[in-house]
């Protein structure tokens, strides 16, 4: 799991890399003789107490439809499908889902996560989804946001993340953390972080402490076209310690709306609700 950062998407090129980069590869304990690799972000969890606790934070019942993104080795893919008896798995790296693939209770979808529809999922079983994974940190945000669109058709999301991204998710105005993925995220969901999990639970260990977040969609969410509410806050956060006046200023007048907003502020201490109501204004026909 690399640490999560903008750049190149990993493709499915060779085959040879190690996890590490430290001396040779080694296979991963337990994984019938498989090599990590790490364009693929994997860090395969091999702690079965912070197995637990997660499959107990999800909970998994008979009958839900559950959609597993990156189920590797199986760490969390065998007590879950355990529970609820039938798992969608999502997996890129071709040699991981082809044994995925000889396991007839699994619903196995090669392909990269970004690529798939997941509303289109949902209708095609006539259910809300239950979104679950340990991710690959190196496109976790990329993740996070191509669900975004998706939350009206989800139950709810439990994710294993960098640690410093959770923080992120859930920081409030005035935190440090709060930030661009804070006003994004928190526009869709309740978020709470259930587990935490250090380097040591992983094969190979990342270099990054991790936890679970919970994401459960809210029941009603102001109407605000996602485009404009992103350009905002990259705009408003562009310079997070100046006045808005020098950042957001400009984009208001831009978009040629009249507003109170009170732009004597910085990009950190504004609600999540204020940035909301500023986008909406954005739609309304002049
Ligand atoms: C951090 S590992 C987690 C593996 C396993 N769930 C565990 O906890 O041990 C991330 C998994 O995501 C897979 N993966 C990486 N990029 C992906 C992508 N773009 N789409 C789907 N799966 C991907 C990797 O091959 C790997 O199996």
């Amino acid at each position: 799991m690399r640490p999560e950062r903008g750049g190149k998407r990993p493709g499915h090129g060779g085959h040879t890399s190690s996890h590490s980069g430290q001396g040779r590869p080694r296979a991963v304990a337990g994984g019938g003789g498989h090599i990590a690799r790490k364009r693929f972000g994997q860090n395969f969890l091999v702690d079965q107490g912070v197995i637990a606790e997660i499959v107990r934070a999800i909970a998994p019942k008979p009958g839900e439809a559950l959609v597993e993104i990156g189920p590797g080795l199986g760490a969390l893919t065998d007590p879950v499908v355990e529970r609820c008896e039938k798992l969608t798995v999502v997996e890129l790296d071709r040699d991981l889902a082809a044994r995925l693939r000889l396991r007839p209770e699994l619903d196995v979808i090669e392909s990269d996560v970004l690529k798939v529809d997941f509303a289109q999922l949902a209708r095609e079983r006539g259910v809300k989804l239950r979104m679950i994974g340990n991710l690959p940190y190196n496109i976790s945000s990329p993740i996070l946001f191509h669900l975004l669109p998706c939350a009206d058709v989800v139950v709810d999301q439990h994710f294993m993340l960098q640690k410093e991204v959770v923080d992120r998710m859930v920081a409030t105005p005035g935190h440090k953390d709060y930030s661009r993925l804070s006003v994004m995220l928190q526009w869709r969901y309740d978020m709470e972080c259930v587990v935490d999990v250090p380097p040591g639970s992983f094969d190979p260990p990342p270099k990054v402490n991790s936890a679970v977040v919970r994401m459960t969609p809210l029941a009603e969410v102001p109407d605000v076209d996602p485009k404009v509410l992103e350009a905002m806050v990259a705009v408003a956060f562009s310079q997070r310690r100046k006045i808005l006046r020098h950042t957001l200023g400009a984009w208001i007048t831009q978009q040629g709306i009249t507003t109170d907003f009170d732009l004597q502020r910085r990009a950190e201490e504004v609600p999540v609700a204020e940035y909301l109501a500023l986008a909406a204004q954005v739609r309304k026909p002049a």
